[in-house]
């Protein structure tokens, strides 16, 4: 007992530390504050040019640290920089404006940084998510510190020694490696911090809430799980159907919050789709991430694999059908066999909880309008998809389903500008795009007499 409190307050001390670092280099007068904003998206660029410099190094430790294939961690660092870059852009365009106000005042907003911002990540992304948070930030002239999942803190401390070498001044940015309940907590209950931003699961999500309803009511965006569905008309290529759908349920081994992870077919192709699906998944070559042709490396540690294997056991308890996979590959590391199940129901398990490991749950629906409730009846709203070429149905199940990023033909379509969030229990706010910038903004009106 005594050494868990000893614990504890080590974190406290160090998450002091950066905080006090942090608040110092957003006091009013400092060099971050007084700097001009086309310098600071210099600064952001220098940071993205460095990690462009270091991409086979950033890209070998991250495949290193998470399990991820090579190649899959090179195109992260790649869509890393692409973001900061194009954060890096938007220092100088963050404006209020001019508001006929009723009375003699001219009114104006300002738009300000929100101040210190605590921002916790997941191990699914380590790289990825360091960007997505900090360029946002850094742009709108916050300060940060950042801790990285126990799981996967490598990446995330070269990038903080990038950002020294680009130039950042002292205190900007911080990254403190940690536990979530000791580290994570100290930070969402810090008073010094003014906002937090969040990706991981549902519960702790829910934790976060408590915490800084309980502290000095931060401003808070959080990026939670999901149960995403995708829904496959008969009117589409059968082959090309197969393959999106195995993209948007298996990529980064289904350690993804947006993963495709309910895949809804159509009556008049659902034996052939089945078919092909588990075909395709049982030629995914499974090992080394390092090597050139493996495309799924192993989960990410034990507690993952113990959790994926369990879902897949309630999946065969349950009554699905298992068409490929369903065990453990090897007795060494924590390699999964690509999974398929065909006849999932609604209520299963496997339908219902984020799996987040390589696991297929195929469903059998006949109209839209029924495939509209099933695709909605869940906690989760981050993403859906739907492969048809008829755009009246397209759109029709675009307007209706509840979740922040629908897929059209596609799954996984991410792109700097474009926002991402989710409905429901996936979270509050909005990352990317423009939308992106206004959580880390605080809006000050301004009303001047004449
Ligand atoms: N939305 C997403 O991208 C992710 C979703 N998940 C989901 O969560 C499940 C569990 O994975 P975990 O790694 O345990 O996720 P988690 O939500 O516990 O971890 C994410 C981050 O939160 C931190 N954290 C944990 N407890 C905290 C607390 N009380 N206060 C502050 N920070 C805290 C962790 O240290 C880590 O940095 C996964 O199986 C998956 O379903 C996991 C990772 C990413
Ligand atoms: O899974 C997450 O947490 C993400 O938000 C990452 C996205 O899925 C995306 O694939 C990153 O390129």
């Amino acid at each position: 007992m005594r050494s868990k409190i000893v614990t504890i307050l080590k974190f406290q001390e160090d998450v002091n530390k950066a905080v006090a670092a942090a608040k110092a280099a957003f006091e009013r007068n400092s060099e971050w504050r007084t700097m001009s904003p086309a310098s600071r998206g210099e600064l952001i660029l220098k940071l993205a040019d460095l990690m462009k410099r270091d991409k086979e190094y950033l890209a070998a430790l991250e495949s290193l640290d998470n399990g991820k294939t090579y190649k899959n961690a090179l195109h992260d660092v790649g869509f890393s920089i692409d973001v900061l870059k194009y954060y890096a852009g938007y220092c100088d365009k963050i404006h209020g404006s001019t508001i006929p106000s009723d009375g003699n005042f001219m009114t104006m907003t300002i738009k300000e940084p929100v101040g210190v911002v605590g921002q916790i990540i997941p191990w699914n992304y380590p790289l990825g998510m360091v960007a997505w948070k900090w360029a946002p930030a850094l742009a709108t002239g916050c300060t940060v510190v950042l801790k990285p999942a126990e799981q996967t803190p490598l990446t995330a401390l070269v990038l903080a020694a990038l950002a020294k070498e680009a130039g950042f001044p002292k205190g900007v940015v911080n990254v403190l490696p940690g536990y979530g309940p000791t580290a994570g907590g100290a930070i969402v209950q810090h008073p010094g911090i003014n906002k937090v931003a969040f990706t991981g699961s549902t519960e702790v999500g829910n934790k976060i809430m408590e915490g800084v309803g309980q502290s000095n009511l931060k401003r808070v965006s959080l990026e939670l799980g999901g149960k995403s569905p995708l829904v496959i008309f008969d009117d589409v290529d059968v082959d090309r159907a197969v393959e999106i759908a195995y993209g948007a349920c298996f990529s980064n081994h289904g350690q993804n919050c947006c993963a495709g992870s309910r895949t809804y077919v159509q009556a008049g192709i659902y034996d052939e789709f089945v078919k092909k699906a588990a075909e395709k998944a049982k030629r995914t070559k499974v090992g080394d991430p390092f090597a050139e042709d493996t495309v799924q490396g192993p989960q990410v540690n034990q507690e993952m694999l113990d959790k994926v294997l369990r879902l897949i056991e309630s999946g065969k308890k349950e009554g699905a059908h298992l068409q490929t996979g369903g065990c453990r590959k090897g007795n060494e590391g924590y390699f999964v066999e690509p999974t398929v199940f065909s006849d999932v129901k609604d209520d299963m398990t496997i339908a219902r909880e984020e799996i987040f490991g390589p696991v297929q749950s195929i469903l059998k629906f006949e109209t839209l309008e029924e495939v509209i409730k099933r695709a909605n009846d869940t906690t989760y709203g981050l993403a859906a998809g739907v492969l048809t070429n008829n755009i009246t149905t397209a759109l029709a199940y675009a307007k209706s389903v509840r979740a922040g990023s629908v897929w059209v033909n596609c799954y996984h379509a991410f792109s700097p500008q474009a926002p991402f969030g989710g409905f429901k229990q996936s979270g509050i706010g909005r990352e990317l795009g423009e939308e992106g910038l206004k959580e880390y903004l605080e809006l000050k009106t301004v009303s001047i007499k004449v």
